[in-house]
Parts: C-alpha cells; sequence; structure tokens
C-alpha cells in the first residue's frame, strides 16, 4: 500500500520538555486516520511539524516517500487545516477565497465555485462569514484546503466546538472527500466517539507518545466485551491477574467486582486460575464495554 506520511524518530522538544516523543508513524493512501488524544496531548505540535509551520527537534518526515527538498514539494499534495484560517468577517465565502487564490496564485477562479459546492455550501457563497454557524465555518476551512486539489487533509480537531449537526455534516463532508474524491484524511480530536462513525484507524496518542493504533475492525472487537467478575477477594484476584497476565488491563469497583478489558478471550481460563487459587468467584459475565471508558482509561488512565 502506498504511504502518504512517514515520520521516522520525530521528536519535538520545547524547553527541554519533550512534547512530542521519537514517533514513527505512517499514513496509508486511502485511510482517514483518527489521532486521538485529549488537550496537551501533542497533536497539533505534530501536526504543525507535519505542516512546516514547526522545525522537528530531531527525525524525519518523508511525504509519498520523498525526504529532504522533493519533501518540501510534496507537501503541496497536501492541504492542512492546523487552525481555522483568518477569514475576514465581512467577507462573503467567494471573496474570502477567492483572496486565498490570489495570494497563493496557484489555481483558476473556477475551482471556487467548485470547491464551495463540494463543500455543500454554494448556495451560502454570497452570505458574510461572520453570518456562518461554526459548522460552515469550518466547511469553509475544508474548502480553502482544497482549492489546490490535494491527495491528502490534515485536519485539527475540524469537528471541536460543533454541535451534532455541524459534526454531522463535517463527517459526511469527509467520507465523501475519500470515498468520491479519493482523498486520504488524517484527522485528530479529543473525542474518540466524534470519529468512530468515520475513521478506518485510530491512533491513540498520550504524552507525546503512540500508545495503541487499531484499525476500525480491532476497535469493534474491542468495544465488544468485557469481563465483569464478582469475587470474595478482590486484591487476590488482581495479585493473581497481574502475575498470569502481565499486560492485562483491569478496574476494581465497588462491591467485590473487578472489569477485565483485555484477555477477553481467555474467560474461561481466567475463571479457573482465580477458583483453583482459592478466590470464590461469584459472578462471572461478558458485557459490552463503553468505547468512552475504553478511550478514557487509555489515554488518560495511570502511567505505567
Ligand atoms: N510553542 C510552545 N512552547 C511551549 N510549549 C508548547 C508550545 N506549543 C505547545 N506547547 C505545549 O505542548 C503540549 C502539547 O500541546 P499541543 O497543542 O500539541 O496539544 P494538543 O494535543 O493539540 O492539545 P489541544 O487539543 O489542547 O491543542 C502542551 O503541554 C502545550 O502547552
Amino acid at each position: 500500500m502506498d504511504t502518504i506520511i512517514q515520520t521516522y524518530q520525530l521528536k519535538k522538544t520545547f524547553k527541554e520538555v519533550e512534547i512530542i516523543k521519537p514517533l514513527d508513524f505512517s499514513l496509508r493512501k486511502g485511510e482517514i486516520c483518527a489521532l486521538i488524544g485529549k488537550n496537551g496531548a501533542g497533536k497539533s505540535t505534530f501536526f504543525k511539524m507535519l505542516a512546516g509551520q514547526l522545525m522537528p527537534t530531531e527525525g524525519d518526515i518523508h511525504f509519498f516517500g520523498k525526504s529532504g527538498k522533493e519533501m518540501t514539494q510534496s507537501r503541496k499534495r497536501m492541504g492542512f487545516m492546523i487552525e481555522t484560517p483568518e477569514f475576514f468577517p465581512d467577507f462573503t465565502a467567494t471573496q474570502n477565497l477567492e483572496y486565498f487564490r490570489i495570494q497563493r496564485g496557484v489555481v483558476e477562479k473556477k475551482r471556487i465555485y467548485e470547491v464551495l459546492q463540494i463543500v455543500d455550501l454554494a448556495n451560502q457563497q454570497k452570505k458574510r462569514f461572520k453570518d456562518y454557524s461554526m459548522g460552515m465555518k469550518q466547511r469553509l476551512g475544508i474548502a480553502l484546503c482544497l482549492l489546490s486539489s490535494p491527495d491528502c487533509l490534515v485536519l485539527d480537531e475540524p469537528i471541536n466546538g460543533l454541535d451534532a449537526k455541524g459534526i454531522i455534516e463535517i463527517r459526511k463532508l469527509l467520507l465523501k472527500l475519500n470515498q468520491e474524491k479519493q482523498i486520504t484524511i488524517l484527522v485528530s480530536s479529543h473525542i474518540l466517539t466524534e470519529l468512530q462513525l468515520l475513521a478506518t484507524r485510530f491512533v491513540f496518542i498520550k504524552n507525546g507518545v503512540i500508545v495503541d493504533d487499531l484499525s476500525k475492525e480491532d476497535l469493534d472487537e474491542k468495544s465488544k466485551k468485557q469481563i465483569q467478575l464478582k469475587v470474595d477477594d478482590t486484591a487476590k484476584a488482581a495479585q493473581l491477574l497481574g502475575r498470569a497476565y502481565n499486560d492485562i488491563q483491569f478496574k476494581i469497583l465497588p462491591n467485590h467486582i473487578i472489569t477485565i478489558q483485555n484477555h477477553v478471550e481467555a474467560g474461561g481460563e481466567i475463571n479457573r486460575l482465580l477458583i483453583d487459587n482459592g478466590v470464590l468467584v461469584m459472578e462471572f459475565r461478558m458485557e459490552a464495554l463503553n468505547l468512552e471508558e475504553y478511550f478514557l482509561e487509555l489515554v488518560e488512565g495511570n502511567e505505567k
């Protein structure tokens, strides 16, 4: 599969604090990849390095397999929306896009109407920017990215602050760009469920480190089940679980309940392990895992 973005040990330090720890990341053609992390995880810093707005402290970025000067050239095939662009409040959508088109000097004038149609703003093009809803403003930002007909879009929190309608509109637009225009997309959010219906891949970032990288299928699988146990001695059960599976993820809840988020397929084995070692298992059941909880555990859970 073609690789659009590849980073090698990409690192960013601010005042001796490593905001992005050496990071290897690849984005493959056709993906809609969600970068998920809470505020301050390093998403914008990572995107700004990709966009050339911040110099990496160390490491390398390749676009379309090109490095160095050729990479800088290849960056032109990408569209970045890192912060909401500084549109003129009193200009209409067309006037704003015309301003940027001339400034960048890249495309024919008719492209403005094309991109407004793609983002479904063609019938609102005479409205002034300040009268647009948040969702319309974001779509105009995406229209600006599309002016140069990029092969890949990198969008930092495009649905942050939008209402449900706005979120659905952006989701529909990004799916259309991916499926009909074959545009590869890297998009960030601090809320997993916002991107759950959109992305084909989910990369979780915490303190500048990628802590998980899941396909949609993996995520659906993970979201399906967790084990819930009611035992007489949670401390002993926790000790036995930790010894038997060194990467086990579990939580101890009130009322003698333990929930286990991974090794779900080994449910029978876990049950036997506890019973054989003298823990009384009063209840054992598989239950659906709340995705939001999984995400919070992953990006906010205790440091290992
Ligand atoms: N120019 C800078 N100088 C010093 N620290 C910075 C600078 N830019 C970002 N940081 C710090 O780097 C960390 C990561 O910030 P970043 O904006 O990349 O996070 P984020 O995941 O995009 O979160 P958010 O959604 O809040 O923007 C934060 O602790 C932030 O304070």
